[in-house]
């Protein structure tokens, strides 16, 4: 257990977490070039987002990471503090919707990202990656009253494909975060290649394997195991940074483009691993 922090020693590290998370949302949307996704070119297979949109989005989230921090402030996870955290998720997924004219930019980095500034909150004497993901899977393992019984799209898909989507994945502990796109990244600036192309190949590692129901919702699975092969091919070639890898990560991108298909989850894993990455650096630790 955490040493007591003087509450207003407590208030700062809430907010610099919220700020924090904040950060790596807009590094995510602003990385370029990610394929079928927004990003400082432009808005990849969208036709209603933008990166200004994704960016007012990801700023009017502040507030609600603030809040899911303070609330889990040196606490154990319990239905309570898990009912607290849905109930201001879903105040969160009102704030996007009125940033972005009701677009559904950041729902599942409201969900994912949420759960990892609450589990980090909950103890900050311990903010590695694999300690805040399984308090996140703790938390995301209790059940939620309170959730409104209407299936979103994503559970639609999961149903009819028969897999895990975003909240198996933090019921699980975030294993393509933690297996892979935090290796990914680790190797990949170790052998220099750069921040941006680390975090590209960082994303890459998400979709070569993570089953993301933005995916399966827009090109079934056929759209699935194309952009996951595609991923795959990148990474075989050598990475992003690498030139065989470039000309097969502008392959992956045509044949997305021409199918609409935009890998939306693996977005917001990106984000909640750039979290992750920068946790344990946080002041005050
Ligand atoms: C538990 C919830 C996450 C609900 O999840 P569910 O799967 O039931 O439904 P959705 O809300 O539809 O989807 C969840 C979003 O999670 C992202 N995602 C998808 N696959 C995965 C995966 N395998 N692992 C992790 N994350 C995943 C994805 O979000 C991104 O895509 C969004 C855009 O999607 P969509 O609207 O489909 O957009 P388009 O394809 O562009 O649509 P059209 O234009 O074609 O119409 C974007 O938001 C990205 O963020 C999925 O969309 C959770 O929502 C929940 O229960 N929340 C309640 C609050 C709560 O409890 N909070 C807890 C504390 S924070
Ligand atoms: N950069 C991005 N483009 C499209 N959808 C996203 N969801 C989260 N980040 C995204």
């Amino acid at each position: 257990m955490q040493p007591a922090l003087a509450p207003d020693q407590a208030g700062q590290l809430a907010s610099q977490l919220a700020a924090l998370a904040c950060q790596c949302l807009l590094d995510e949307a602003r990385l370029a070039p990610k394929p079928g996704l927004v990003d400082s070119r432009g808005s990849g297979a969208h036709q209603d987002l933008t990166l200004a949109l994704m960016c007012r989005s990801a700023r009017a989230l502040q507030l609600a990471f603030l809040a899911m921090a303070r609330a889990a402030w040196q606490q154990q996870a319990s239905t309570t503090l898990r009912e607290q955290l849905g109930s201001l998720g879903r105040a969160g997924e009102q704030a996007m919707l009125q940033a972005s004219g009701g677009v559904n930019t950041h729902r599942g980095a409201i969900w994912a990202i949420g759960l990892l500034v609450a589990a980090a909150a909950m103890d900050s004497s311990q903010l590695q990656a694999s300690a805040v993901c399984q308090r996140a899977a703790a938390l995301a393992q209790l059940p939620d009253r309170l959730l409104p019984a209407q299936p979103r799209k994503g559970e639609l898909a999961c149903q009819r494909y028969g897999v895990g989507g975003a909240r198996g994945e933090a019921q699980q502990g975030f294993p393509h975060i933690t297996r892979l796109a935090l290796p990914a990244l680790q190797a990949s600036r170790a052998r220099g290649d750069g921040e941006v192309n680390a975090r590209l190949n960082a994303l890459l590692a998400i979709m070569s394997r993570l089953d993301d129901t933005c995916l399966l919702s827009r090109g079934g699975m056929p759209g699935l195991t194309l952009v996951q092969s595609g991923a795959q091919a990148v990474l075989a070639a050598g990475g992003v940074a690498t030139l065989p890898g470039r000309r097969q990560l502008y392959q992956l991108e045509q044949d997305m483009l021409a199918q609409r298909l935009s890998p939306g989850g693996a977005a917001d894993l990106l984000a909640a691993t750039l979290l992750l990455d920068r946790l344990p650096g946080m002041a005050g630790n």
